[in-house]
Protein backbone atom coordinates (compact mmCIF):
# COMPACT_ATOMS: atom_id res chain seq x y z
CA UNK A 1 0.00 0.00 0.00
CA UNK A 2 1.52 3.51 -0.67
CA UNK A 3 1.12 6.01 1.52
CA UNK A 4 1.05 9.96 0.98
CA UNK A 5 3.77 11.51 2.86
CA UNK A 6 3.48 14.31 5.70
CA UNK A 7 5.24 16.28 3.62
CA UNK A 8 2.96 15.92 0.63
CA UNK A 9 -0.84 17.08 1.01
CA UNK A 10 -1.67 16.55 -2.76
CA UNK A 11 -4.80 15.11 -3.61
CA UNK A 12 -5.55 12.46 -6.78
CA UNK A 13 -6.63 14.85 -9.90
CA UNK A 14 -10.64 14.30 -10.47
CA UNK A 15 -9.73 14.60 -14.14
CA UNK A 16 -9.76 11.55 -16.71
CA UNK A 17 -6.03 11.11 -16.86
CA UNK A 18 -6.98 7.44 -17.53
CA UNK A 19 -7.76 7.75 -21.25
CA UNK A 20 -4.62 8.75 -21.75
CA UNK A 21 -1.53 6.45 -22.79
CA UNK A 22 1.87 6.58 -21.85
CA UNK A 23 4.38 6.58 -24.83
CA UNK A 24 5.80 3.30 -24.05
CA UNK A 25 2.24 1.76 -25.00
CA UNK A 26 1.93 3.72 -28.09
CA UNK A 27 5.50 3.11 -29.77
CA UNK A 28 8.39 1.10 -29.74
CA UNK A 29 11.72 2.56 -28.37
CA UNK A 30 15.10 0.37 -29.19
CA UNK A 31 17.93 2.27 -28.14
CA UNK A 32 19.35 1.15 -24.81
CA UNK A 33 22.93 1.89 -24.51
CA UNK A 34 22.53 5.62 -25.35
CA UNK A 35 25.37 7.69 -26.40
CA UNK A 36 23.76 10.88 -26.46
CA UNK A 37 23.66 11.47 -22.71
CA UNK A 38 27.47 12.33 -22.89
CA UNK A 39 27.73 13.99 -25.96
CA UNK A 40 28.46 17.84 -26.56
CA UNK A 41 26.75 20.27 -29.62
CA UNK A 42 30.38 21.75 -30.16
CA UNK A 43 28.58 23.33 -33.57
CA UNK A 44 25.78 24.20 -35.18
CA UNK A 45 23.06 22.02 -36.75
CA UNK A 46 22.20 23.13 -40.20
CA UNK A 47 19.44 25.32 -39.29
CA UNK A 48 16.11 25.36 -41.80
CA UNK A 49 13.39 27.56 -41.20
CA UNK A 50 9.94 26.71 -42.01
CA UNK A 51 8.37 29.39 -41.70
CA UNK A 52 7.18 30.17 -44.90
CA UNK A 53 5.48 26.49 -44.97
CA UNK A 54 4.55 24.52 -41.91
CA UNK A 55 4.34 28.36 -40.23
CA UNK A 56 2.81 30.11 -42.60
CA UNK A 57 0.17 26.64 -42.93
CA UNK A 58 -0.66 27.45 -39.05
CA UNK A 59 -1.70 30.99 -39.73
CA UNK A 60 -5.30 32.57 -40.01
CA UNK A 61 -3.97 34.32 -42.68
CA UNK A 62 -1.23 32.92 -44.45
CA UNK A 63 1.30 34.90 -46.00
CA UNK A 64 0.77 36.92 -49.16
CA UNK A 65 4.03 37.30 -51.42
CA UNK A 66 5.42 40.87 -50.34
CA UNK A 67 4.80 39.40 -46.40
CA UNK A 68 6.41 36.17 -47.73
CA UNK A 69 9.00 37.92 -49.43
CA UNK A 70 9.62 40.00 -46.47
CA UNK A 71 10.33 37.28 -44.04
CA UNK A 72 12.58 35.50 -47.15
CA UNK A 73 14.72 38.53 -47.30
CA UNK A 74 15.21 38.61 -43.63
CA UNK A 75 15.72 34.74 -43.21
CA UNK A 76 18.77 35.23 -46.32
CA UNK A 77 19.91 38.47 -43.71
CA UNK A 78 20.01 36.46 -40.48
CA UNK A 79 21.78 34.07 -42.30
CA UNK A 80 19.94 30.68 -43.25
CA UNK A 81 21.04 28.46 -46.22
CA UNK A 82 18.47 26.13 -46.74
CA UNK A 83 14.91 27.51 -46.65
CA UNK A 84 11.28 25.94 -47.04
CA UNK A 85 9.62 28.86 -48.97
CA UNK A 86 6.07 26.48 -49.71
CA UNK A 87 4.08 24.06 -49.82
CA UNK A 88 3.27 25.10 -53.80
CA UNK A 89 0.32 22.64 -54.74
CA UNK A 90 -1.20 23.60 -51.68
CA UNK A 91 -2.71 26.96 -53.28
CA UNK A 92 -2.04 29.93 -56.05
CA UNK A 93 -0.52 31.71 -53.02
CA UNK A 94 2.11 29.45 -52.38
CA UNK A 95 2.52 28.72 -56.14
CA UNK A 96 3.11 32.05 -57.53
CA UNK A 97 5.64 32.83 -54.35
CA UNK A 98 8.09 30.11 -55.28
CA UNK A 99 7.46 31.73 -58.90
CA UNK A 100 8.36 34.80 -57.18
CA UNK A 101 11.72 33.73 -56.28
CA UNK A 102 12.69 31.67 -59.26
CA UNK A 103 11.69 33.87 -61.55
CA UNK A 104 12.97 37.34 -60.07
CA UNK A 105 16.50 35.71 -59.52
CA UNK A 106 16.29 36.53 -55.80
CA UNK A 107 17.67 33.66 -54.26
CA UNK A 108 21.27 34.13 -53.20
CA UNK A 109 23.67 31.52 -54.78
CA UNK A 110 23.85 29.85 -51.72
CA UNK A 111 21.00 29.53 -50.01
CA UNK A 112 18.55 26.43 -51.18
CA UNK A 113 14.91 27.01 -51.58
CA UNK A 114 13.12 23.84 -50.20
CA UNK A 115 8.99 23.29 -51.11
CA UNK A 116 7.10 20.73 -49.83
CA UNK A 117 4.96 17.84 -51.38
CA UNK A 118 2.74 14.70 -50.70
CA UNK A 119 2.77 11.83 -52.23
CA UNK A 120 0.05 12.71 -55.28
CA UNK A 121 1.90 12.35 -58.76
CA UNK A 122 -0.48 15.76 -59.70
CA UNK A 123 0.59 17.58 -56.59
CA UNK A 124 4.43 16.81 -57.53
CA UNK A 125 3.96 17.75 -61.07
CA UNK A 126 2.63 20.98 -59.37
CA UNK A 127 5.64 21.61 -57.18
CA UNK A 128 8.29 21.14 -60.25
CA UNK A 129 6.48 23.68 -62.17
CA UNK A 130 7.07 26.01 -59.18
CA UNK A 131 10.67 25.25 -58.91
CA UNK A 132 11.26 25.50 -62.92
CA UNK A 133 14.13 27.93 -63.59
CA UNK A 134 15.70 27.66 -59.77
CA UNK A 135 19.35 26.64 -60.11
CA UNK A 136 19.04 25.00 -56.36
CA UNK A 137 16.17 23.49 -54.83
CA UNK A 138 15.42 20.55 -52.62
CA UNK A 139 12.01 18.70 -53.47
CA UNK A 140 10.89 17.30 -49.58
CA UNK A 141 7.84 14.80 -49.58
CA UNK A 142 5.74 13.73 -46.88
CA UNK A 143 3.14 10.78 -46.03
CA UNK A 144 2.38 9.75 -42.21
CA UNK A 145 3.30 6.84 -41.52
CA UNK A 146 2.18 5.87 -37.61
CA UNK A 147 -0.30 3.42 -37.14
CA UNK A 148 -3.17 5.57 -36.05
CA UNK A 149 -2.78 7.91 -38.99
CA UNK A 150 -2.47 4.86 -41.50
CA UNK A 151 -5.59 3.44 -40.53
CA UNK A 152 -7.61 6.70 -39.58
CA UNK A 153 -6.22 8.82 -41.93
CA UNK A 154 -4.43 7.30 -44.89
CA UNK A 155 -6.54 3.80 -44.80
CA UNK A 156 -3.66 2.55 -46.09
CA UNK A 157 -1.34 -0.78 -44.26
CA UNK A 158 2.21 -0.23 -44.19
CA UNK A 159 2.95 -2.20 -47.77
CA UNK A 160 0.73 0.40 -49.25
CA UNK A 161 2.13 3.15 -47.64
CA UNK A 162 5.36 1.80 -49.23
CA UNK A 163 3.82 1.55 -52.31
CA UNK A 164 2.36 5.01 -52.45
CA UNK A 165 6.02 6.53 -51.48
CA UNK A 166 8.02 4.91 -53.60
CA UNK A 167 5.57 6.04 -56.43
CA UNK A 168 5.58 9.43 -55.27
CA UNK A 169 9.95 9.17 -54.91
CA UNK A 170 10.26 7.36 -58.55
CA UNK A 171 7.67 10.73 -60.19
CA UNK A 172 10.08 12.81 -58.61
CA UNK A 173 13.70 11.20 -60.10
CA UNK A 174 11.87 11.56 -63.13
CA UNK A 175 10.66 15.07 -62.55
CA UNK A 176 14.30 15.89 -61.55
CA UNK A 177 15.88 13.94 -64.32
CA UNK A 178 19.65 14.98 -64.53
CA UNK A 179 19.13 19.03 -62.90
CA UNK A 180 21.81 18.35 -60.45
CA UNK A 181 20.68 21.59 -58.04
CA UNK A 182 17.62 18.85 -57.26
CA UNK A 183 18.20 17.16 -54.09
CA UNK A 184 15.10 15.39 -52.29
CA UNK A 185 14.07 15.25 -49.12
CA UNK A 186 11.71 12.76 -46.84
CA UNK A 187 9.30 13.63 -44.38
CA UNK A 188 7.73 10.07 -42.41
CA UNK A 189 5.43 12.48 -41.03
CA UNK A 190 4.76 11.24 -37.58
CA UNK A 191 7.95 9.52 -37.40
CA UNK A 192 7.33 9.92 -33.26
CA UNK A 193 4.88 7.33 -33.41
CA UNK A 194 6.12 5.34 -35.82
CA UNK A 195 7.71 1.74 -35.33
CA UNK A 196 11.63 2.30 -35.80
CA UNK A 197 12.10 -1.02 -38.54
CA UNK A 198 9.18 0.61 -40.64
CA UNK A 199 10.91 3.97 -40.35
CA UNK A 200 14.10 2.39 -41.55
CA UNK A 201 12.20 0.63 -44.40
CA UNK A 202 11.22 3.55 -45.98
CA UNK A 203 13.92 5.77 -45.48
CA UNK A 204 16.27 3.44 -46.76
CA UNK A 205 14.17 2.58 -49.54
CA UNK A 206 14.50 6.16 -50.94
CA UNK A 207 17.96 6.52 -50.10
CA UNK A 208 18.64 3.85 -52.53
CA UNK A 209 15.85 4.39 -55.05
CA UNK A 210 17.49 8.53 -55.04
CA UNK A 211 20.78 7.12 -55.28
CA UNK A 212 22.16 8.95 -52.54
CA UNK A 213 25.81 9.58 -52.12
CA UNK A 214 27.57 12.07 -49.95
CA UNK A 215 27.55 14.47 -52.98
CA UNK A 216 23.76 14.22 -53.32
CA UNK A 217 22.81 13.30 -50.10
CA UNK A 218 19.14 13.33 -49.33
CA UNK A 219 17.50 14.49 -45.73
CA UNK A 220 15.66 12.05 -44.06
CA UNK A 221 14.01 14.21 -41.83
CA UNK A 222 12.57 13.00 -38.31
CA UNK A 223 9.56 14.71 -37.22
CA UNK A 224 7.80 15.29 -33.36
CA UNK A 225 4.93 15.60 -35.43
CA UNK A 226 2.92 16.03 -31.95
CA UNK A 227 5.15 15.73 -28.69
CA UNK A 228 3.85 12.55 -26.99
CA UNK A 229 6.90 11.83 -24.39
CA UNK A 230 9.96 13.54 -22.49
CA UNK A 231 12.61 14.69 -24.85
CA UNK A 232 15.10 11.84 -23.95
CA UNK A 233 12.20 9.32 -26.13
CA UNK A 234 12.82 11.54 -28.41
CA UNK A 235 16.61 11.30 -28.30
CA UNK A 236 16.65 7.53 -28.02
CA UNK A 237 14.58 7.47 -31.20
CA UNK A 238 16.80 9.77 -33.00
CA UNK A 239 19.91 8.13 -31.96
CA UNK A 240 18.38 4.76 -33.21
CA UNK A 241 18.08 6.03 -36.80
CA UNK A 242 21.04 7.62 -37.17
CA UNK A 243 23.06 4.42 -35.95
CA UNK A 244 20.90 2.07 -38.29
CA UNK A 245 20.48 4.14 -41.23
CA UNK A 246 21.61 3.15 -44.71
CA UNK A 247 24.36 4.81 -46.32
CA UNK A 248 24.50 7.04 -43.26
CA UNK A 249 27.21 9.01 -44.93
CA UNK A 250 25.18 9.82 -48.17
CA UNK A 251 21.94 10.90 -45.70
CA UNK A 252 21.70 14.44 -43.21
CA UNK A 253 19.50 12.95 -40.47
CA UNK A 254 17.07 15.97 -39.73
CA UNK A 255 14.64 16.92 -37.29
CA UNK A 256 11.55 18.74 -36.84
CA UNK A 257 10.14 18.75 -33.54
CA UNK A 258 6.73 20.61 -32.40
CA UNK A 259 6.24 21.82 -29.17
CA UNK A 260 2.80 20.04 -27.85
CA UNK A 261 4.36 19.29 -24.10
CA UNK A 262 5.89 22.97 -24.25
CA UNK A 263 9.69 20.81 -24.94
CA UNK A 264 10.06 21.49 -28.29
CA UNK A 265 13.71 23.12 -28.01
CA UNK A 266 14.85 20.04 -25.63
CA UNK A 267 14.12 17.43 -28.21
CA UNK A 268 16.02 19.44 -30.73
CA UNK A 269 18.90 19.93 -29.01
CA UNK A 270 18.64 16.20 -27.29
CA UNK A 271 18.25 15.20 -30.89
CA UNK A 272 21.04 16.76 -31.87
CA UNK A 273 23.49 15.23 -29.30
CA UNK A 274 21.63 11.90 -30.28
CA UNK A 275 23.07 12.43 -33.91
CA UNK A 276 21.10 14.96 -36.07
CA UNK A 277 22.63 17.06 -38.82
CA UNK A 278 20.01 19.74 -39.24
CA UNK A 279 17.14 21.41 -37.49
CA UNK A 280 13.74 22.59 -38.93
CA UNK A 281 11.86 24.93 -37.14
CA UNK A 282 10.15 28.71 -36.71
CA UNK A 283 11.23 31.56 -35.82
CA UNK A 284 10.10 32.48 -32.22
CA UNK A 285 8.23 29.15 -32.41
CA UNK A 286 4.95 29.98 -34.57
CA UNK A 287 3.56 26.63 -36.24
CA UNK A 288 0.65 24.64 -36.08
CA UNK A 289 -0.63 24.27 -32.35
CA UNK A 290 1.84 24.81 -29.79
CA UNK A 291 4.16 25.71 -32.63
CA UNK A 292 7.21 24.97 -34.45
CA UNK A 293 10.77 24.53 -32.22
CA UNK A 294 12.05 28.02 -31.97
CA UNK A 295 14.92 28.68 -34.00
CA UNK A 296 16.01 31.99 -32.40
CA UNK A 297 16.19 30.04 -29.12
CA UNK A 298 18.07 27.06 -30.18
CA UNK A 299 20.55 29.21 -32.25
CA UNK A 300 20.80 31.54 -28.62
CA UNK A 301 21.18 28.88 -26.61
CA UNK A 302 24.38 27.69 -28.53
CA UNK A 303 25.78 31.09 -28.39
CA UNK A 304 24.97 31.16 -24.51
CA UNK A 305 27.50 28.20 -24.44
CA UNK A 306 30.43 30.00 -26.23
CA UNK A 307 29.27 28.12 -29.50
CA UNK A 308 28.84 30.09 -33.19
CA UNK A 309 25.06 30.08 -33.90
CA UNK A 310 26.24 30.30 -37.39
CA UNK A 311 23.07 32.79 -38.01
CA UNK A 312 23.23 37.17 -36.96
CA UNK A 313 20.41 37.59 -34.19
CA UNK A 314 22.46 40.60 -33.14
CA UNK A 315 19.24 42.88 -33.75
CA UNK A 316 16.81 40.69 -32.22
CA UNK A 317 13.83 43.60 -32.07
CA UNK A 318 14.61 43.93 -36.04
CA UNK A 319 14.16 40.21 -36.36
CA UNK A 320 10.98 40.28 -34.14
CA UNK A 321 9.59 43.05 -35.89
CA UNK A 322 9.44 41.38 -39.04
CA UNK A 323 8.82 38.24 -37.84
CA UNK A 324 5.41 39.78 -35.73
CA UNK A 325 4.82 41.58 -38.85
CA UNK A 326 4.22 39.11 -41.07
CA UNK A 327 2.69 36.20 -39.38
CA UNK A 328 0.71 39.28 -37.54
CA UNK A 329 1.20 37.25 -34.06
CA UNK A 330 2.67 39.25 -31.23
CA UNK A 331 6.04 37.41 -29.34
CA UNK A 332 5.65 36.67 -25.99
CA UNK A 333 7.13 39.39 -23.76
CA UNK A 334 9.10 36.13 -22.07
CA UNK A 335 9.92 34.93 -24.75
CA UNK A 336 13.50 33.47 -24.34
CA UNK A 337 16.34 36.38 -25.68
CA UNK A 338 13.55 38.21 -27.53
CA UNK A 339 10.47 38.72 -25.42
CA UNK A 340 10.33 42.26 -24.12
CA UNK A 341 10.24 41.36 -20.40
CA UNK A 342 13.45 39.05 -20.56
CA UNK A 343 16.36 41.25 -19.81
CA UNK A 344 14.59 42.85 -17.21
CA UNK A 345 15.10 42.45 -13.27
CA UNK A 346 11.76 43.59 -11.31
CA UNK A 347 12.59 42.20 -7.92
CA UNK A 348 15.46 43.51 -5.41
CA UNK A 349 17.74 40.90 -4.69
CA UNK A 350 18.17 40.05 -8.39
CA UNK A 351 18.51 43.94 -9.42
CA UNK A 352 21.32 44.12 -6.95
CA UNK A 353 23.32 41.25 -8.45
CA UNK A 354 22.74 42.52 -12.06
CA UNK A 355 24.05 46.03 -10.68
CA UNK A 356 27.03 44.50 -9.13
CA UNK A 357 27.56 41.87 -11.77
CA UNK A 358 27.51 44.77 -14.17
CA UNK A 359 29.96 46.80 -12.37
CA UNK A 360 32.05 44.38 -11.85
CA UNK A 361 32.06 43.51 -15.13
CA UNK A 362 33.34 46.83 -16.68
CA UNK A 363 35.86 46.58 -14.12
CA UNK A 364 37.32 43.63 -15.23
CA UNK A 365 37.11 44.85 -19.09
CA UNK A 366 38.65 47.83 -17.94
CA UNK A 367 41.47 45.97 -15.77
CA UNK A 368 42.46 43.97 -18.74
CA UNK A 369 42.09 46.19 -21.26
CA UNK A 370 39.36 44.19 -23.40
CA UNK A 371 36.35 46.16 -24.55
CA UNK A 372 33.31 45.92 -22.35
CA UNK A 373 31.48 44.33 -25.61
CA UNK A 374 33.89 41.36 -26.03
CA UNK A 375 35.12 40.59 -22.25
CA UNK A 376 34.04 37.39 -21.23
CA UNK A 377 30.48 37.41 -19.49
CA UNK A 378 29.10 36.42 -16.02
CA UNK A 379 26.64 39.07 -14.88
CA UNK A 380 24.52 36.96 -12.57
CA UNK A 381 20.40 36.78 -13.86
CA UNK A 382 21.65 37.62 -17.37
CA UNK A 383 21.93 34.58 -19.04
CA UNK A 384 24.02 36.73 -22.15
CA UNK A 385 24.80 40.30 -22.68
CA UNK A 386 21.60 41.75 -23.60
CA UNK A 387 23.94 44.11 -25.72
CA UNK A 388 25.10 40.89 -27.44
CA UNK A 389 21.55 41.16 -29.16
CA UNK A 390 20.83 44.80 -29.50
CA UNK A 391 19.17 45.12 -26.17
CA UNK A 392 20.05 48.39 -24.33
CA UNK A 393 20.98 48.09 -20.45
CA UNK A 394 17.85 50.71 -20.11
CA UNK A 395 15.20 47.80 -19.60
CA UNK A 396 17.26 45.89 -17.44
CA UNK A 397 16.47 46.60 -14.50
CA UNK A 398 12.92 48.62 -13.81
CA UNK A 399 11.37 49.20 -10.82
CA UNK A 400 8.45 48.50 -8.38
CA UNK A 401 7.39 47.47 -5.03
CA UNK A 402 9.24 44.23 -5.05
CA UNK A 403 12.52 46.31 -5.67
CA UNK A 404 14.75 47.01 -3.27
CA UNK A 405 17.74 49.12 -3.02
CA UNK A 406 20.21 48.25 -5.39
CA UNK A 407 17.64 48.58 -8.41
CA UNK A 408 16.94 51.79 -7.33
CA UNK A 409 20.00 53.02 -6.89
CA UNK A 410 20.97 51.69 -10.09
CA UNK A 411 18.12 53.70 -12.07
CA UNK A 412 18.85 56.87 -10.21
CA UNK A 413 22.61 56.17 -11.15
CA UNK A 414 22.44 55.46 -14.78
CA UNK A 415 19.76 57.78 -15.96
CA UNK A 416 20.10 60.89 -13.53
CA UNK A 417 23.56 60.39 -12.61
CA UNK A 418 22.69 60.41 -9.08
CA UNK A 419 24.64 57.91 -7.34
CA UNK A 420 23.13 57.50 -3.62
CA UNK A 421 25.55 56.88 -0.91
CA UNK A 422 25.44 53.35 0.27
CA UNK A 423 23.59 53.94 3.88
CA UNK A 424 21.34 56.47 2.01
CA UNK A 425 19.89 53.96 -0.87
CA UNK A 426 18.14 51.94 1.68
CA UNK A 427 16.24 55.09 3.06
CA UNK A 428 14.87 56.46 -0.83
CA UNK A 429 14.22 52.57 -1.10
CA UNK A 430 11.63 53.02 1.36
CA UNK A 431 10.15 55.90 0.08
CA UNK A 432 9.98 54.17 -3.17
CA UNK A 433 8.40 51.30 -2.11
CA UNK A 434 5.72 53.35 -0.06
CA UNK A 435 4.98 54.88 -3.42
CA UNK A 436 5.05 51.82 -5.41
CA UNK A 437 2.76 49.71 -2.79
CA UNK A 438 0.16 52.97 -2.90
CA UNK A 439 -0.23 52.94 -6.51
CA UNK A 440 0.38 49.42 -7.53
CA UNK A 441 2.29 50.17 -10.25
CA UNK A 442 6.24 50.43 -11.68
CA UNK A 443 8.06 53.56 -11.45
CA UNK A 444 9.54 55.14 -14.53
CA UNK A 445 13.46 56.12 -13.88
CA UNK A 446 11.55 59.91 -14.26
CA UNK A 447 8.99 59.14 -11.69
CA UNK A 448 11.64 57.62 -9.39
CA UNK A 449 13.98 60.99 -10.23
CA UNK A 450 10.62 63.01 -9.25
CA UNK A 451 9.92 60.91 -5.98
CA UNK A 452 13.76 61.57 -4.96
CA UNK A 453 13.05 65.18 -5.51
CA UNK A 454 10.21 65.63 -4.06
CA UNK A 455 11.72 64.16 -0.98
CA UNK A 456 15.56 65.12 -0.80
CA UNK A 457 16.01 67.78 -2.60
CA UNK A 458 13.27 70.43 -1.28
CA UNK A 459 15.14 72.88 1.52
CA UNK A 460 11.82 72.24 4.06
CA UNK A 461 9.54 74.08 5.90
CA UNK A 462 10.50 74.11 9.59
CA UNK A 463 14.26 75.99 8.90
CA UNK A 464 15.10 78.14 6.29
CA UNK A 465 18.10 79.99 5.38
CA UNK A 466 17.61 83.32 3.64
CA UNK A 467 20.13 85.51 2.80
CA UNK A 468 23.94 83.93 3.51
CA UNK A 469 27.17 83.87 2.64
CA UNK A 470 30.04 81.59 3.73
CA UNK A 471 33.84 82.38 3.46
CA UNK A 472 37.18 81.37 4.76
CA UNK A 473 38.75 84.11 7.00
CA UNK A 474 42.17 82.23 7.50
CA UNK A 475 43.50 78.89 6.35
CA UNK A 476 41.05 75.92 8.06
CA UNK A 477 38.70 78.49 9.84
CA UNK A 478 35.30 78.87 7.95
CA UNK A 479 32.35 81.95 9.06
CA UNK A 480 29.09 81.23 7.91
CA UNK A 481 26.69 84.07 7.82
CA UNK A 482 22.74 83.78 7.63
CA UNK A 483 19.47 84.75 8.13
CA UNK A 484 17.52 81.95 9.53
CA UNK A 485 13.82 81.65 10.25
CA UNK A 486 13.65 78.49 12.65
CA UNK A 487 9.50 78.44 13.70
CA UNK A 488 7.93 81.65 14.01
CA UNK A 489 11.76 83.21 15.06
CA UNK A 490 13.41 85.23 12.43
CA UNK A 491 16.87 85.91 13.42
CA UNK A 492 20.51 86.98 11.95
CA UNK A 493 23.12 84.07 12.67
CA UNK A 494 26.79 83.42 12.46
CA UNK A 495 28.95 80.48 12.83
CA UNK A 496 32.19 79.63 12.51
CA UNK A 497 34.11 76.19 12.29
CA UNK A 498 36.91 73.95 10.14
CA UNK A 499 34.89 73.91 7.39
CA UNK A 500 31.79 75.87 5.84
CA UNK A 501 29.53 72.94 7.15
CA UNK A 502 30.35 72.97 10.36
CA UNK A 503 30.16 76.91 10.33
CA UNK A 504 26.38 76.66 8.81
CA UNK A 505 25.67 73.81 11.53
CA UNK A 506 27.26 76.21 14.58
CA UNK A 507 24.66 78.79 12.92
CA UNK A 508 22.18 76.43 13.23
CA UNK A 509 22.87 75.95 16.97
CA UNK A 510 23.02 79.99 17.56
CA UNK A 511 19.14 79.56 16.11
CA UNK A 512 18.30 77.05 18.80
CA UNK A 513 18.88 74.20 15.94
CA UNK A 514 20.81 71.27 17.21
CA UNK A 515 22.12 69.71 14.30
CA UNK A 516 24.79 66.22 14.55
CA UNK A 517 25.84 65.80 10.53
CA UNK A 518 26.12 62.22 10.95
CA UNK A 519 27.72 61.45 6.92
CA UNK A 520 28.31 63.44 4.11
CA UNK A 521 29.00 63.00 0.73
CA UNK A 522 29.65 64.74 -2.09
CA UNK A 523 29.86 63.91 -6.35
CA UNK A 524 29.76 65.83 -9.26
CA UNK A 525 26.06 65.97 -9.13
CA UNK A 526 24.85 66.14 -5.52
CA UNK A 527 25.58 66.17 -1.95
CA UNK A 528 24.26 64.21 0.37
CA UNK A 529 23.86 64.69 4.13
CA UNK A 530 22.56 62.03 6.95
CA UNK A 531 21.79 64.63 10.20
CA UNK A 532 20.73 64.00 13.64
CA UNK A 533 18.31 66.84 15.43
CA UNK A 534 16.56 66.24 18.68
CA UNK A 535 17.80 62.42 18.65
CA UNK A 536 15.78 62.15 14.89
CA UNK A 537 18.31 60.74 12.47
CA UNK A 538 17.35 61.77 8.61
CA UNK A 539 18.95 62.16 5.02
CA UNK A 540 18.92 64.81 3.07
CA UNK A 541 20.44 65.73 -0.32
CA UNK A 542 21.32 69.12 -2.31
CA UNK A 543 22.44 70.11 -5.93
CA UNK A 544 23.68 73.11 -7.92
CA UNK A 545 26.22 75.38 -6.68
CA UNK A 546 25.69 74.90 -2.88
CA UNK A 547 24.30 71.32 -2.86
CA UNK A 548 26.11 70.65 0.69
CA UNK A 549 24.34 73.45 2.15
CA UNK A 550 20.87 72.36 0.76
CA UNK A 551 21.49 68.47 1.70
CA UNK A 552 22.31 69.72 5.36
CA UNK A 553 19.49 71.68 5.58
CA UNK A 554 16.78 69.17 4.04
CA UNK A 555 18.08 66.67 6.56
CA UNK A 556 17.33 68.81 9.04
CA UNK A 557 14.05 69.63 7.97
CA UNK A 558 13.04 66.07 7.08
CA UNK A 559 14.47 65.36 10.81
CA UNK A 560 12.24 67.97 12.42
CA UNK A 561 8.72 67.54 10.38
C1 LIG B 1 2.34 17.74 -40.57
C2 LIG B 1 2.13 18.67 -41.73
O1 LIG B 1 2.41 19.78 -41.54
S1 LIG B 1 1.56 18.08 -43.17
C3 LIG B 1 1.25 19.47 -44.15
C4 LIG B 1 -0.10 20.00 -43.91
N1 LIG B 1 -0.31 21.14 -44.73
C5 LIG B 1 -1.40 21.31 -45.46
O2 LIG B 1 -2.29 20.49 -45.43
C6 LIG B 1 -1.55 22.56 -46.24
C7 LIG B 1 -1.78 22.32 -47.70
N2 LIG B 1 -2.73 21.29 -48.01
C8 LIG B 1 -3.61 21.42 -49.03
O3 LIG B 1 -3.63 22.43 -49.68
C9 LIG B 1 -4.52 20.28 -49.32
O4 LIG B 1 -4.74 19.50 -48.17
C10 LIG B 1 -3.97 19.42 -50.48
C11 LIG B 1 -3.91 20.24 -51.75
C12 LIG B 1 -2.58 18.89 -50.18
C13 LIG B 1 -4.87 18.22 -50.71
O5 LIG B 1 -6.16 18.71 -50.80
P1 LIG B 1 -7.45 17.74 -51.01
O6 LIG B 1 -7.20 16.91 -52.17
O7 LIG B 1 -8.62 18.65 -50.99
O8 LIG B 1 -7.49 16.79 -49.74
P2 LIG B 1 -7.59 17.12 -48.20
O9 LIG B 1 -7.07 18.48 -47.89
O10 LIG B 1 -8.94 16.81 -47.70
O11 LIG B 1 -6.55 16.08 -47.64
C14 LIG B 1 -6.92 14.76 -47.29
C15 LIG B 1 -6.49 13.75 -48.31
O12 LIG B 1 -5.05 13.78 -48.48
C16 LIG B 1 -4.53 12.47 -48.21
N3 LIG B 1 -3.19 12.65 -47.73
C17 LIG B 1 -2.81 13.15 -46.52
N4 LIG B 1 -1.47 13.21 -46.50
C18 LIG B 1 -1.03 12.79 -47.70
C19 LIG B 1 0.25 12.67 -48.24
N5 LIG B 1 1.33 12.99 -47.56
N6 LIG B 1 0.35 12.21 -49.49
C20 LIG B 1 -0.73 11.89 -50.20
N7 LIG B 1 -1.99 12.01 -49.75
C21 LIG B 1 -2.11 12.45 -48.50
C22 LIG B 1 -5.50 11.90 -47.21
O13 LIG B 1 -5.41 10.51 -47.13
C23 LIG B 1 -6.82 12.37 -47.77
O14 LIG B 1 -7.17 11.55 -48.84
P3 LIG B 1 -8.73 11.10 -49.06
O15 LIG B 1 -9.43 12.34 -49.44
O16 LIG B 1 -8.61 10.12 -50.19
O17 LIG B 1 -9.20 10.52 -47.78
C1 LIG C 1 5.84 16.46 -42.38
C2 LIG C 1 6.68 17.20 -41.42
C3 LIG C 1 7.89 17.82 -41.96
C4 LIG C 1 5.87 18.14 -40.62
O1 LIG C 1 5.60 19.24 -40.98
C5 LIG C 1 5.43 17.64 -39.32
O2 LIG C 1 5.50 16.46 -39.08
O3 LIG C 1 5.00 18.46 -38.53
Amino acid sequence: MTTTPVWNPQRPSPMPYHRYRPFQDRVSVPVTDRAWPAARIERAPLWVPVDLRDGNQALAEPMDTPRKRRFFDLLVAVGFKEIEVGYPSASRTDFDFVRHLADGGVVPDDVTPVVFTPARADLIDRTFDAIEGLSRAVVHLYIATSPVWREVVLGRGRAEVWRTVRGAAEHMARRAGDAPGVRFQFSPETFNLTEPDFVLELCDGLTQLWDASPDRPVTHNLPATVEIATPNVYADQIEYAHRNLARRDSVILSVHPHNDRGTGVACAELAVLAGAQRVEGCLFGNGERTGNVDLVTLALNLYAQGVDPMVDLGDIDAVRDTVEHCNRLPVHPRHPYAGDLVHTAFSGTHQDAIGKGLAEHARRARESGVAEAQAPWSVPYLPIDPADVGRSYEAVIRVNSQSGKGGVAYLLRTHHGIDLPARMRADFARVVQEATDDSGREATPKELYELFRATYLTDGAAVRLHDWSAREEAPGVHRFVCTLEAGDRVGDHEGTGAGPLTAFVDALAGAGVAVEVLDFTEDGTAAFAECRVGGVTAWGAGTGPSAAVHAVLSAVNRAVR
